[in-house]
């Protein structure tokens, strides 16, 4: 997908409402854990009830990794529902991948070619050659962290190297790297203060935002001080909309929380 189309479906929904299948069986209603495959019943009810409200998946592979080979089956099978049912929907692996060059093209085939998901993210730290492998996929995109939505982000992220903030030098450095046109970067919205600076160096880039929800980060200060001319934000929410309820309503209790997100997000992009 490109992101031209990616903008179009954000206009044609009024929405750029991301939704996190981040499934944990501990958390999903009881009467699932019955089926086959409760994962990949549990994402297809998620779907079904809020694909009209959003205009990007994202599951977290963590939540897969964890159940093993069953975790990795039911990844598969989202994926592929979501492709084949809903192709004009983004879909993120959230897999925070990177390694040396050789590497990281055989994580970008796992989850480029043989998955077939629109976009991953990665780790900037190993540097440039641990990501071009990731950008040379034609029309595939490679969402970066620049700075994340934790405690753990004023570590390092926020440090000064050379007079600047180690996050910055990652925006500024990456914007010069090959096929640079295919990154996408994570900005937490927890960090809504620094989004202007952000801006500042990545004006047009789509920001992948969590936070919102569980997390607590405000929407309206995110789409005020980080929306591009092109709308430019995915903004993220997976607790906060798929264990909305527990029971028996759980896909129409996600759709509702879905629908908030994207009533928000519609009155933003009208008044703008
Ligand atoms: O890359 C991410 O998506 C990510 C980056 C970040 O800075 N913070 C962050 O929360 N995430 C992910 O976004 C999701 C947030 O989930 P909720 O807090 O439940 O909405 C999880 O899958 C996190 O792993």
């Amino acid at each position: 997908m490109t992101t031209q189309q990616l903008t179009e479906q954000i206009i044609k929904k009024k929405s750029f409402l991301c939704i996190g299948l981040d499934v944990d069986l501990n958390k999903i209603p009881q009467h699932l854990l019955q089926t086959e495959d409760p994962i990949f019943e549990f994402n297809k009810a998620i779907i079904d009830a809020t694909h009209h409200l959003c205009v990007a998946y994202k599951p977290n592979t963590a939540f897969y990794e964890a159940y093993g080979l069953k975790g990795w089956k039911a990844l598969e099978k989202t994926i592929n529902y979501l492709n084949d049912n809903h192709p004009d929907i983004f879909t993120i692996a959230d897999a925070k991948r990177g390694d040396i060059g050789n590497t990281s093209t055989m994580y970008a085939k796992a989850f480029f070619e043989d998955l077939a998901f629109d976009s991953v993210t990665v780790a900037p730290y190993m540097g440039k050659d641990s990501v071009e492998p990731f950008l040379a996929f034609k029309d595939k995109h490679t969402i970066m962290l620049a700075l994340t939505s934790n405690q753990g982000a004023f570590d390092f992220q926020t440090k000064q190297v050379e007079g600047k903030e180690l996050y910055k030098q990652v925006l500024e450095t990456s914007k010069n790297w090959k096929n640079s046109e295919n990154l996408m970067y994570v900005v937490g919205a927890t960090k809504a203060e620094y989004f202007a600076e952000i801006r500042k160096i990545v004006p047009n880039s789509f920001l992948l935002v969590p936070g919102v929800g569980a997390q607590g980060g405000n929407l309206q200060d995110v789409c005020k001080y980080g929306m591009s001319k092109n709308v430019g934000l995915l903004i993220n929410s997976s607790r906060g909309i798929i264990y909305a309820s527990s029971n028996d309503d759980f896909a129409q209790a996600a759709a509702a929380k879905a629908e908030d997100l994207q009533q928000q997000m519609e009155v933003v992009l009208n008044n703008k």
